[in-house]
Formats: C-alpha cells, sequence, structure tokens
C-alpha cells in the first residue's frame, strides 16, 4: 500500500476508509504474525473474534495467541479497535447495548465467550484497569477489601487486612498510604490512584490484568511508576496493554500487536515491530506517517 496515499484516520472518517479499502463486510486482512508460542505458553487465544456495535464492524476476525506471565500492547491509530478488543478479553462489551461479539476467545481451555461463563468470576481471574484512575468513593482499605469480601476469599479481618497489605505492598504503595488507610482513595494523587485501582484488581487473586492506556490521566513521573510496576508484575500475570505510546509499548512489553480499521495487521516481537516491521501500514504507523 503507498503510505503516502492514506489518509490520516479518524474515529469520524473510519467508515469510509474502510471502504475504500474494502474491509468490511468480512473481508479480513490477513495479518503478519511472527509471534511463534507453544501450546503451553499461550494463555489467551483469540480465534476469528468480531464485534458490531449495531450494525456497525468494528473488528474484522481477530486471531491472536498472548503469551503467559509477559506484556502484550495493542497499538494503532485512534479507533482502530484496540479497546474494543481488550474489552472482549473480559466480556465487558457485554455491559454496551448493541455491541455483539462472536469467534472464541480460549482461556485455561474455556471459551469465554460461552454464555455459561459467570462473568462476575471471570472478571476477578481477569482483571481491568482503566484509563482514568477510578477509586470506588470508600476508604483505601475497603477499594482494595471490595472484591476479595465480595468473593469471600477471606475467612476473618485478620486474612482480609493481609490481603489488602499483600496487595498494596505488591503495587509499591503501602509505605505511602499505611498510616491512611481509612482515608479515601479518591484523595490520593492520580499516580497513587492508579496504583490503587491496580492493588483493588490483584487483591482478588487475577491471572491476567488488562489496562486500557492506564497511564494516559498520569505525570510522567507517575506514568515511569506505573511502567516499573507492570515490569514487575509480569512473570505473576498475564497483561495486555492499550496503549497510545509506542515510547511505553516499546519499554513495556515483549509482544506488539498493531491494529488498524479493525484488523489485526501485524503482531510480532515488540523490538520487531519497532525496528524491522513487516506490513507497510505498520513502518507508516510506528514511523508517525500517519495515526
Ligand atoms: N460504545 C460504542 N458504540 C458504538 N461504536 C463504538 C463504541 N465504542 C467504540 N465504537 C467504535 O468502534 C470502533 C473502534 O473503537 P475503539 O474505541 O475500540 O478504538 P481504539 O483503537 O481503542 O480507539 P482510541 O485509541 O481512540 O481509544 C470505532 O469506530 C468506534 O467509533
Amino acid at each position: 500500500m503507498e503510505m503516502k496515499a492514506m489518509k490520516p484516520m479518524t474515529k469520524d472518517n473510519a467508515v469510509d476508509i474502510e471502504k475504500e479499502l474494502n474491509l468490511s463486510n468480512g473481508n479480513v486482512s490477513k495479518g503478519v504474525n511472527s509471534v511463534k508460542l507453544s501450546q503451553d505458553e499461550v494463555k489467551i487465544s483469540a480465534k476469528d473474534v468480531r464485534v458490531k456495535y449495531g450494525e456497525k464492524e468494528a473488528l474484522f476476525g481477530i486471531n491472536l495467541d498472548m503469551p503467559k506471565g509477559k506484556v502484550t500492547s495493542f497499538i494503532g491509530p485512534s479507533g482502530c479497535g484496540k479497546s474494543t478488543f481488550l474489552r472482549c478479553l473480559n466480556r465487558m462489551n457485554d455491559t454496551i447495548d448493541g455491541c455483539s461479539v462472536t469467534g472464541q476467545i480460549i482461556v485455561d481451555e474455556v471459551d469465554i465467550l460461552s454464555k455459561q461463563v459467570d462473568t462476575v468470576l471471570l472478571r476477578a481471574k481477569i482483571g481491568m484497569v482503566f484509563q482514568k484512575p477510578n477509586p470506588f468513593p470508600k476508604s483505601i482499605y475497603d477499594n482494595v477489601a471490595y472484591g476479595p469480601r465480595l468473593h469471600g476469599l477471606a475467612t476473618d479481618k485478620n486474612e482480609l487486612d493481609e490481603i489488602v497489605e499483600i496487595s498494596l505492598e505488591k503495587v509499591g504503595l503501602l509505605k505511602e498510604v499505611k498510616d491512611r488507610l481509612l482515608e479515601p482513595g479518591t484523595g490520593l494523587s492520580g499516580g497513587q490512584q492508579q496504583r490503587l485501582c491496580i492493588a483493588r484488581a490483584i487483591a482478588v487473586d487475577p491471572e491476567i490484568l488488562l489496562m486500557d492506556e492506564p497511564c494516559s490521566a498520569l505525570d510522567p513521573i507517575a506514568t515511569a511508576k506505573i511502567e516499573e510496576l507492570i515490569d514487575e508484575l509480569r512473570g505473576s500475570y498475564t497483561i495486555v496493554i492499550v496503549t497510545h505510546s509506542m515510547q511505553q509499548a516499546a519499554r513495556v512489553s515483549q509482544q506488539t500487536a498493531f491494529f488498524h480499521l479493525g484488523n489485526l495487521v501485524e503482531y510480532g516481537e515488540t523490538e520487531k515491530i519497532f525496528t524491522s516491521p513487516v506490513d507497510e501500514r505498520t513502518k507508516g504507523y510506528i514511523t508517525g506517517r500517519f495515526g
């Protein structure tokens, strides 16, 4: 594809560009995939995932295997479907009226898109952190204790205290807040609030953490702390992150998936995506020619 002929895609012209490229109506461009994983290494396997908002198609058949204990980042221009796909991974799209999802997403041999799956339990196993820190209007302690209480993870107060302490320690927040656990979570700085939200997700012992632009509302210092934290958490958790920052993807992730117009264009080791991408669209995006 001629990169100079490509228009910058915005949410407003996305549909026209899709038509131009003839990618809608099930015409799937087959992405480049250079990530080779053995069955044992795969934690999440998406197969032909298609999403529609009403009649509008937003994802055109995504196939993507994400490895256990590593960080996978999703990059691509605004409106390409990164957040939509991330939300498929813990059924958050179920909460959007008119949104339909088809295909399969296999996690530990279970298709999580199946109607039989209990989404409350699923979202404990696959936690999510959002763009804007969203602590509950409760104390710091109660924010972290909320999930363990809901899921009956502690038999008594001591056990609950321990879960809260360990979760805050894991996100590097314990020292900063141990004398103010009963104060509102909303009174913390933006970066601390985001770490509190990560502690809240971790408290229910998830296996996967989904992060939708977790640093976009944070200053550079708070961003650096969250990035360090992501690096520490990987190994214990499988992490999938949507980011607008290519530098961030390069810093925190081992694999990167590039989306464009509802398609997965290229998926590879992060270093490869940023140094020797194969698809012209990926090259165009990472060199700043569009997006
Ligand atoms: N709730 C919704 N209702 C209708 N259409 C939606 C909804 N959410 C997303 N879309 C559409 O689906 C497509 C993909 O959007 P999505 O937010 O997943 O993209 P994105 O790559 O995450 O974008 P951004 O980087 O701007 O957050 C866009 O065309 C968008 O307008």
